[in-house]
Formats: C-alpha cells, structure tokens, sequence
C-alpha cells in the first residue's frame, strides 16, 4: 500500500466539508499542488531562433528534425570548427527553397547567437578507445564550462536544452556555471529512452508506438528507471495483468525490453559510431512543445531536490510539465517500492559522477 502524500491528505480534508466538486478552486490547487510541482515564470525570449552548439552529427541531426518538420525556420550553428560550421550552414540552407524558405547562420563567434529563443548545446567530444567516462565527461564538462557563459550573456532569456552527454551532470554544470532558473535550464534527459521504451512495447504488443503511455525516469544511462507500475496500453495498467511487471519475480520477464532500451545506443554506436537522428528528433519535440505552449509531459532532466525522497542537487529525469516558460511543473510520480529504490540508486549514480567533475 502506498503512502498518501501530504496535499493528498488536505484533499481528503477539503473534501470533507460540504459542497466540493472537481471544479471548486480551493480544492482544485489543493489537487494540483498534490500532483505537480509548480515552477516559477519568467519573461523568456520572443521569437523562433534556435541556435545549436556543435555541428557535429547530433547537432545536425536537431537542424534537420527542427527544420523538417517546420518546427522554426530560424537557426544558428556554432562549433569551434568553423570549416564544419560554414560547410554544414551551406549545405542546409541550399535546402531553403523546401524547408520554408529557412535562414541558417553559421556562427563564426558566439555573439550571432544573440537572441535565441531555444539553446540547444550539443558540443563534446566522443570516447577515444580505452578512454574512462570520467575523462569523457571532465573534457564536456570543460566545454559547457567555457562556452555557457558567453551563450547566456548573448541570449539571457532563452531555454536552454543540454544534450552533451552524460547529459543529467552537464545539465548540472551548466546550470552551475549559468546560474539560470531551473525552468529554463534542462537536459533532453530521458525523453529518448522513454520514446524507444514505448516504441519496444509497441512493437512486443503490436499497437502503435503513441498508443502505448509510459515513461523512463532517472538517470539517462544505465541506470534509468523504467516505471512498469503505470504503463497503461489502450487504458489498461500492464501492471494489473502481471502484477510483479519488470521485476525478477516477472514470469514474463518484461524487463529485458527496458534492457534493450538501456543498450540501444550503445548498439548502434557499434554499427555506425555514433548516434544522431533519434536524439535529434527528441530534441525537435522539446523544442516544439515551448513553442506550441503545449504543456505537453515529457521525461526531462531537472533539479531533482526534494522529489521522490532525493535530497540532493542533482539532475535526473522527472515527468515534466512544458510551455513556453520551458518547465513549467514537475509531476510528483507515484513509485512502487520497486521503482522508488531503483531511483534512490540512480541518484546515487549521478551524484558520484557530478562528485567526479572539477568545476
Ligand atoms: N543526450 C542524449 O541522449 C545523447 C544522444 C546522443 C549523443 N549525445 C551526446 O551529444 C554530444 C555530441 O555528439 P556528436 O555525435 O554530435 O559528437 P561530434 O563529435 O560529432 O560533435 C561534437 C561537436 O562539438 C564541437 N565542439 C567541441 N568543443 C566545442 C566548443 N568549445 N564550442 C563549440 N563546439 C565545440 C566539435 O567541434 C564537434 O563538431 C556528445 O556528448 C554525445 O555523447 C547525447
């Protein structure tokens, strides 16, 4: 049996006294309060220019996703190899006459980034053979380190999305070099793993892959926390068909598919070295639900503080409310036992790695 939460309990209270309906305010924010935690908002940047950092093969990958799909017609490439920059700007904007006729800067210095509306920072480098993840990561973080704060002087007012990977610690970094708010500095997170989690449902079920609701939280690695205990397919909790879903007590073993979530990447990277046009596609997404003002529920990297019994200021992937503010609400998940220690240990993990980084 799960604990109510405390605004559960002033629920129950307000519900007590007489004529409450779903509709009555008190009782509604009382609701609201138990399900999400509100963000502040902030005046955030007009218009639709999205600059990316890195023009390397994921950077691309959200030009292409942004622009094919009419997200913005406006963008701005920046990398510290300026031939790669210059090349890849021509070669996009050659494209114009069937991508609404889009505008692509290179960007020689980070000052033509000025005014973005969306920042999306894709700059790092890829593991060399034998080379430890703390080194990787050291050497991105260095580069958020060193390109951020020029980016927020050009653009103060922007949303900032960090897809560099590991990408919850430099959301951190990022967040710590900036100082920006919360709501408008996050990471794609597990936003992608949670779309090839549904997707391998989909495919084991044979319902399409938007059919089936369900969301990868934590940390985006090896430790994400797949949430079987509300994966609904058609309005059906799996959960209730195979009561102990994704855990080693499962006949059915459901767990392997969130296996082959968690090795996805790393089996493509074997193939062709690197990965590009899914994240770019989950990139593109984020970026349309600020634009739309969707308050679409995406699993995002935020600070996870004071959510899910985590105590520390760490970055981890959460069901996160987005609109044009960038975040603006946190739902407070409801966890299985199960799922509540896989979280604690997923903290645990980002907390030793960001632990690792010299700021
Ligand atoms: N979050 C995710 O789910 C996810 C998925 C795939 C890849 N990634 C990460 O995205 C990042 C980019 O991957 P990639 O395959 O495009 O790598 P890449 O090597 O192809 O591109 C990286 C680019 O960053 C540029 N760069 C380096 N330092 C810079 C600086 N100081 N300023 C501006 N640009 C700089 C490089 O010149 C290069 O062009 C990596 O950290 C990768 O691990 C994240």
């Amino acid at each position: 049996m799960r604990q109510l939460p405390l605004c559960a309990t002033q629920i129950l209270y307000i519900t007590r006294s007489a004529s409450s309906s779903c509709n009555d305010d008190k009782l509604l924010n009382a609701f609201r309060t138990c399900l999400f935690k509100r963000l502040k908002q902030q005046e955030v940047q007009p218009g639709n220019k999205v600059s990316i950092i890195g023009s390397g093969a994921v950077g691309m990958a959200c030009a292409v996703a942004l622009l094919s799909k009419g997200i913005t017609n406006d963008i701005a490439l920046y990398d510290i190899n300026k031939d790669l920059c210059t090349a890849e700007s021509a070669d996009l904007v050659h494209g114009s006459l069937f991508l609404n006729n889009c505008n692509v800067a290179k960007c020689c210095d980070i000052g033509s980034t000025r005014d973005s509306r969306v920042v999306v920072v894709t700059s790092g480098v890829r593991p060399k053979a034998n080379e430890k993840p703390s080194e990787v990561a050291q050497k991105t973080a260095d580069i958020i380190k060193c390109v951020m704060p020029s980016l927020v002087k050009e653009s103060p007012k922007a949303v900032f999305i960090i897809v560099s990977n590991p990408s919850d610690v430099m959301a951190w970094v990022a967040h710590k070099i900036s100082k920006l708010p919360y709501e408008r500095c996050i990471s794609t997170g597990c936003h992608l793993d949670t779309a090839r989690f549904r997707l391998f449902i989909a495919q084991l079920l044979g319902v399409a892959t938007s059919s089936v609701n369900a969301f990868v939280l934590g940390e985006n690695g090896e430790r994400s926390v797949p949430m079987w205990s509300s994966v609904t397919v058609g309005g059906v909790r799996l959960e209730q068909l195979v009561p102990k879903i994704g855990t080693s007590e499962d006949p059915m073993q459901w767990c392997k598919v969130h296996k082959d979530v968690v090795e996805a990447a790393a089996k493509v990277i074997a193939l062709k070295g690197y990965t590009n046009w899914a994240i770019g596609h989950a990139v593109a997404d984020v970026v349309s639900a600020i634009f739309e003002n969707s308050n679409r529920i995406l699993s995002l990297s935020t600070n996870a503080k004071g959510m899910c019994g985590i105590k520390d200021d760490i970055f981890l992937s959460l069901p996160c409310i987005v609109n044009k503010w960038g975040l603006f609400g946190i739902i407070r998940p409801h966890l299985s036992k199960w799922e509540s220690n896989a979280m604690k240990k997923s903290a645990e993990q980002v907390l030793k790695a960001q632990c690792d980084i010299k700021l």
